[in-house]
Order: structure tokens, then C-alpha cells, then sequence
């Protein structure tokens, strides 16, 4: 049986800054990781060449962001793409309306406008809703407050109901009315044409991670901490626990005696959402030059509504979509014909006989992965975004948990899941250090 100062579980974005962290501050560190890599939800594909994020692509807003000085200081290639978050304009966006035919220049301002005056009525609705109150029920009460004709309505309602999928891969039924509270975007976008699992991989420099450790079980008591993974025990004074929710809630993953309030009411109220990324590349692009997404209305829209023109990371004519919410959970089972067939049907309500045939596809499957059971978490009805912090109230001063649902501000992201590494080797330091010592020499 092995004894260190700290074990830290899982060597996602979260793990391995804490345990830098750690590391720095001379203390003695292992990080008990499940796959056959580091990263977690940060994985890059370069098979074919070209780098394909299969996890996060976007720092969403690279003002004031620790992973924008990280990635600096790690030497990595960025490149400007200001639609990661569901905007409905401010970059170009060529939307088509129910009938197949591209909205003009002012008809897509006004239903930019639209999107406009629904959100600024929402934050009051938001703000007054009850507890238990969805998505739904708050950009109902926004959107009935304009008085337009319901076609007009209609249209606007079904963008916000991409939004909750495409934002956080949740039915606006099931999202939390304070479930967007927190997507603020600073600054510009940035994608990484050189992959996103070049800041993992320069974290873990250095530390002493154990691959393919697989943990069942964490047991805590005022002396520390016992960790089980498989046959082998490791023990520690304190241990940070990074790994997903859907994984926290899992039977294969235990920990004793069990969490405590808050953590546990907080646990319950946060689900893994359903959210695929679908990559296809062609031989051509047949899509409008200088048009960064392709937006499309209508109730046949109603899962392939928009894609992104990734062709500038690499030259490969190449189209991202998203399987989001009901979307991701109805092809889960679906073959890759069927999947590509279904999307292509929607590109040729656009463009006609000008689509062609995929050289490649590219799909995600997070829902199936044991060691993420979905993308990232989100806020179900009754939640609270104090449910986020909640999750990382320390737990019989010896355990702690971190990751990207334990971070308020912009949860569901890398650089919450930064923060939240950075808060926890605090905690188990007892004193503040730097975020940057996480990436400087
Ligand atoms: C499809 C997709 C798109 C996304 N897009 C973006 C984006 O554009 N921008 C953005 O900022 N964020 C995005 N995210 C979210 C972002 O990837 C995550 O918030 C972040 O990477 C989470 O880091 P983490 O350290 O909290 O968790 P993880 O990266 O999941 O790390 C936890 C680690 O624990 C390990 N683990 C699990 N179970 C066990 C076990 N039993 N024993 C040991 N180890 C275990 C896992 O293998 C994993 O390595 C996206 C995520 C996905 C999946």
C-alpha cells in the first residue's frame, strides 16, 4: 500500500492543475487516472492528419481566462472563431428560413432583434422565477411578453430551444430557468488548430500520473484518506476527486462513508447532459464562403439546425454539427449511415444536389463512456448555481471535489475546470498560491 500527501482522482484539466499545484508546493502527489491518456473531456483525434477536437474546442471569451495564459505559455496556435456560444449574430451567419430559402440581410437582423428583446425581457423573468421554474417556463413568460403573431413567436422559440441543446445539451423542459444564468463570453473566441490536448499533456509534464486506474472506491475518516483501484490501495492525508458527475453517481464509484450535505443535495440536482459532436468532411465546400455557421428555422430543423464551417483549422471542407439534448439520446443507437443520411437530408433542404458525399465522419459517443457518462454537467429544475459551489464544500477536511460542475462562473467549461483545480490545492495547502504556477517554470 502506497502513502502520499494528496491523491488526486482523474487527469482532466481539474486534476492535473491541482495536482501541479500541489507538486510545486513540495508536496508528495499521485494522480489515479482511469483511461489510457490524460485530458478527460480535452481529447484531440489526428488520425487523417488533421487535429479533430472530440471534446472541448473553444475557449469561450479569452479575456482575463487562465487557460488563455496557459495556452500561451504553453506555446499553442490559436485561432479566432467567434461562434462557440449561440449567438444569434455578430459573426456572419447565414440563416435559412422553414422553406429552404437563405433569410436576407434584413430579415436576419430582425430576428436577431427579436432574439435581442426576448433575452433583455428574460434576465427579469429569470430573476423572478420560482424554484422549480424550466427554461422553458421563463422564455415562455419573455417571449408572451412581445405580443407578436405566433409565427413570429414561433420562430424565436425554437432558437431557444436549440440554445438550451446546443449550450448545455439539455431539453428547455429540463434545464433549470437559472441554467444559462452564467454563460457570459468575455473577449473573442478561440479554437485550437493544433488540438486542444496539447494543455493536459503539458500539464501532466512532470507528475506522477498512473494511467489506467480505474478507481471503485474512496474511503474518508478524520486520519485520511483510502483509495481502491481494483487490487491496489493507495492512502493519503487528503484527497481532490475530479471525476464527472455522471461518475460521482454511478454504482461504480463509491465513496464512504457517504457524501454529506451540501455536497450530496448538490449532487443530486446536477445531471450529465446529452451532447455529440458530429464532424463531416467533403470534397468540396458547397457551402457559402466567409459564412463561419449555417443556421436553419423550422419545425424540420428541429435537431440539425446548425453547423460550423471548420475548414479554416485545417483546409478539409468540413462541417461541425451538434446531436444535442433529445437529439443526442434518439441516434445514440443510430448506425453511421442512418446518422449521416439523416443530416444530409437537412443540408439538402438547403443546398440542394450542390451537397456531397462525406470522405469522412467523425462522431462522439460521451454518453457511452464510462468514465464521462456525457459531456458535462447541467442544472436540473430546483437547482440553484449555488448548487455548482455547494459541490465543492469540503468534505471532513480531508476530501475534496473539483471539476467543471464545481465551478460557478462559466461551469461546464476548461477553464472552470481550472479554476476549480486551483481552488482545491488551495484548500488543501491552506494558503493561496498562484494560478499561474500551474504553468510557469
Ligand atoms: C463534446 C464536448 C464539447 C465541449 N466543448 C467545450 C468547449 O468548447 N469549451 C470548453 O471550455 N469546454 C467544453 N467542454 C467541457 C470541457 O471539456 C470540460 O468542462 C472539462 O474538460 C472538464 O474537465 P474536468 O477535469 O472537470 O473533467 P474531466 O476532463 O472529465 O476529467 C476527469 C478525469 O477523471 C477520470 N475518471 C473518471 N472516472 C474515473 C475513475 N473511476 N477512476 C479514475 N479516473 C476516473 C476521467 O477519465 C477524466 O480523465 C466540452 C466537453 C465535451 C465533452
Amino acid at each position: 500500500m502506497e502513502h502520499v500527501d494528496t491523491i488526486v482522482i482523474g487527469a482532466g484539466v481539474s486534476g492535473l492543475t491541482a495536482a501541479r499545484l500541489l507538486g510545486r508546493a513540495g508536496r508528495r502527489v499521485v494522480v489515479l487516472e482511469a483511461r489510457d491518456r490524460v485530458g478527460g473531456r480535452v481529447w484531440t483525434d489526428r488520425s487523417g492528419g488533421a487535429s479533430t477536437d472530440l471534446g472541448a474546442s473553444w475557449i469561450h471569451g479569452v479575456t482575463g481566462s487562465a487557460v488563455a495564459e496557459a495556452a500561451k505559455a504553453f506555446g499553442m496556435r490559436t485561432m479566432e472563431f467567434t461562434v462557440g456560444g449561440y449567438q444569434p449574430d455578430s459573426r456572419p451567419i447565414a440563416y435559412y428560413g422553414p422553406d429552404g430559402r437563405r433569410l436576407d440581410h434584413d430579415a436576419a437582423r430582425a430576428f436577431a432583434d427579436d432574439i435581442r428583446a426576448v433575452d433583455a425581457a428574460l434576465l427579469e423573468k429569470i430573476a423572478d422565477s420560482v424554484p422549480e421554474a424550466s427554461y422553458r417556463d421563463v422564455t415562455d413568460a419573455a417571449l408572451a411578453a412581445q405580443g407578436w403573431e405566433p409565427e413570429r413567436s414561433e420562430r424565436v422559440r425554437e432558437y431557444l430551444e436549440h440554445r438550451s441543446e446546443e449550450q448545455y445539451g439539455a431539453w428547455i423542459e429540463d434545464l433549470a430557468a437559472h441554467g444559462l444564468d452564467d454563460d457570459a463570453i468575455d473577449g473573442d473566441e478561440v479554437v485550437f488548430p493544433d488540438g486542444y490536448d496539447v494543455l493536459p499533456a503539458r500539464l501532466a509534464e512532470g507528475l506522477d500520473v498512473r494511467l489506467e486506474h480505474a478507481v471503485t472506491h474512496v474511503e474518508w475518516a478524520d486520519g485520511g484518506i483510502l483509495v481502491r483501484c481494483g487490487e491496489e490501495r493507495f492512502t493519503a492525508d487528503t484527497a481532490i476527486v475530479t471525476v464527472p458527475v455522471g461518475v460521482l453517481k454511478s454504482d461504480g464509484f463509491r465513496i464512504e462513508p457517504p457524501l454529506p450535505e451540501p455536497v450530496a443535495g448538490a449532487l443530486g440536482r446536477l445531471e450529465m447532459n446529452a451532447f455529440e459532436k458530429v464532424f463531416l468532411r467533403f470534397p468540396t465546400r458547397f457551402w457559402d464562403e466567409g459564412v463561419y455557421a449555417v443556421r436553419q428555422q423550422g419545425p424540420e430543423s428541429r435537431w440539425w439546425h446548425s453547423w460550423y464551417d471548420l475548414t479554416a483549422l485545417h483546409g478539409d471542407p468540413t462541417l461541425l454539427t451538434f446531436a444535442a439534448g433529445p437529439a443526442a439520446e434518439a441516434t445514440r443507437s443510430w448506425t453511421d449511415e442512418e446518422l449521416v443520411e439523416d443530416v444530409l437530408a437537412q443540408l439538402r433542404r438547403i443546398y440542394g444536389e450542390r451537397v456531397g458525399v462525406p470522405t469522412g465522419l467523425h462522431r462522439t459517443a460521451w454518453q457511452d463512456d464510462p468514465f464521462a457518462r456525457g459531456s458535462y454537467a447541467y442544472m436540473t429544475l430546483g437547482s440553484t448555481t449555488a448548487d455548482h459551489d455547494a459541490l465543492a464544500t469540503p468534505v471532513g477536511g480531508v476530501l475534496h471535489l473539483a471539476g467543471e460542475a464545481t465551478w460557478t462562473d462559466d461551469p461546464a467549461t476548461v477553464p472552470a475546470a481550472m479554476y476549480s483545480g486551483h481552488r482545491a490545492a488551495e484548500r488543501v495547502l491552506g494558503r493561496a498560491v498562484p494560478i499561474s504556477d500551474a504553468w510557469s517554470d
